[in-house]
């Protein structure tokens, strides 16, 4: 059901603006009072960014940290599933009081990126004059037009910088940005599983995605939303490539095997384990996620690219001023190590690259609770 209008995926509880002493984990939002710019041209209007928070702003507002979600993670960083709250917190063990990012002590915020589907502005979400969803007219955006809005949304926070920004995958693009836009906003900076530019293969998986959604009849062109149906089949297939691609072959090997599914044959009708898997990452998906969405925010990454109008690559990290930690995953096959060797290297304040250990390929900075702890505990360690 990637129609999150026309059949309802809940959106967040309408709590509306952020106060100083909100309970954890309550979701709210910002409206920007003005059109954001947009790196390709255009401008976005009534942009309203949806974020969840944890812990307390200390009275110098110094101990704000950014956490920043990948594709289709969210702002729901900790805590249980409930209303608008479809998953559980995707870094439970990591973000919590006593945990490493420990919300006794630090004010924890967590955004849902531009472009996305929890609350924020997207292409499911209602136009300014509010009559339809803005489907195919929705702006390509870029991760620096994504940062500049999270960015004022700091603003209205009222955090001038922050003690540490963190991101994996797309949210370390978002992070990375954060600390060449705003070295004198971002403190601290831990990278994970993520990259300085999209890579051809990186984009070559991501149009076979694109290609699937599009080509799903349900599509209309990116203007299904009003309609009563998703391109929820595309959806579903753009989910099942890209999970396989988020994970290793020697997991899916041993997880799986040659195995079929309980009592399913695949020679008659029946499916592998493996498949079964697949089916079952889609259908999860396709509940709660939004196609257009998914098309919007896989075209930003593509376009990520942290070198462009900065004289290239190296001279755009050479901007960067925070104590930094750089960690990829060792079984990673979508974003490899060789991409934040390149990071760890050319960024002059960055620490030796860490090296993640997991089976489980890219979504090891998900899954890898003890070692992702170990380097938050230590990035937040170096300045305070
Ligand atoms: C914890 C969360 O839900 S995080 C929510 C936010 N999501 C994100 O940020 C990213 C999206 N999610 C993901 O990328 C992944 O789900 C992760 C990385 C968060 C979790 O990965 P893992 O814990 O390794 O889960 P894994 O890939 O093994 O999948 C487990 C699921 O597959 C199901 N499964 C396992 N084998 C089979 C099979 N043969 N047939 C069908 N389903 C199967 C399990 O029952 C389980 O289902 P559930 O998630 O509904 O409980
Ligand atoms: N499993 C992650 C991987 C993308 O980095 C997600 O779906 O967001």
């Amino acid at each position: 059901m990637s129609t999150a209008h026309a059949t309802g995926i809940p959106l967040p509880p309408a709590s509306g603006a952020w106060r100083e002493g909100d309970p954890p984990g309550r979701r709210r939002w910002h409206v920007a009072d003005k059109p954001l710019p947009l790196e390709a041209g255009g401008e976005l209007p009534g942009v309203r960014i949806a974020f969840e928070t944890w812990g307390r702003l200390s009275p110098d507002r110094s101990n704000a940290v950014l956490v920043l979600h990948a594709l289709t993670g969210d702002s729901h960083v900790a805590g249980t599933t409930g209303p608008g709250h479809p998953t559980p917190g995707w870094w439970n063990g990591i973000v919590g009081p006593g945990l490493a990012l420990d919300t006794d002590r630090w004010f924890v915020v967590a955004p849902n990126v531009l472009g996305g589907c929890q609350g924020t502005t997207g292409p499911a979400a209602p136009r300014p004059d509010g009559r339809r969803s803005w489907g195919s007219a929705f702006p390509f955006l870029t991760p620096r037009d994504q940062v500049a809005a999270e960015a004022e949304s700091a603003d209205a926070l009222g955090i001038e910088r922050w003690a540490l920004v963190i991101g994996g995958s797309m949210g370390g693009m978002r992070a990375l940005e954060w600390a060449v836009s705003h070295p004198d906003r971002t403190g601290a900076l831990l990278l994970l599983a993520t990259t300085a530019a999209a890579s051809a293969e990186q984009i070559a998986w991501a149009n076979i995605q694109l290609g699937a959604i599009r080509s799903d009849p349900h599509w209309h062109g990116g203007n299904y939303h009003d309609t009563g149906h998703g391109p929820d089949t595309g959806l579903g297939l753009a989910r099942r490539l890209a999970h396989v691609t988020y994970r290793s072959e020697p997991e899916l090997a041993s997880r799986f095997g040659r195995s079929p599914q309980d009592a399913e044959h695949p020679w008659h009708g029946g499916r592998y384990q493996v498949e079964s898997y697949l089916d079952h990452q889609a259908a999860k998906l396709v509940r709660r996620f939004d196609a257009g969405s998914y098309v919007v925010l896989s075209e930003a990454m593509n376009s990520h690219d942290v070198g462009r109008g900065r004289g290239g690559t190296r001279a755009a990290l050479s901007r960067v001023t925070a104590p930094t930690l750089v960690a990829g995953v060792d079984t990673d096959r979508l974003y490899p190590l060789a991409q934040q060797a390149e990071l760890a290297a050319l960024i002059p304040t960055a620490s030796h690259l860490r090296v993640i250990e997991s089976p489980h390929g890219h979504d090891g900075f998900l899954t890898e609770t003890e070692q992702v702890s170990a380097l938050v505990k230590e990035i937040l360690a170096v300045n305070h």
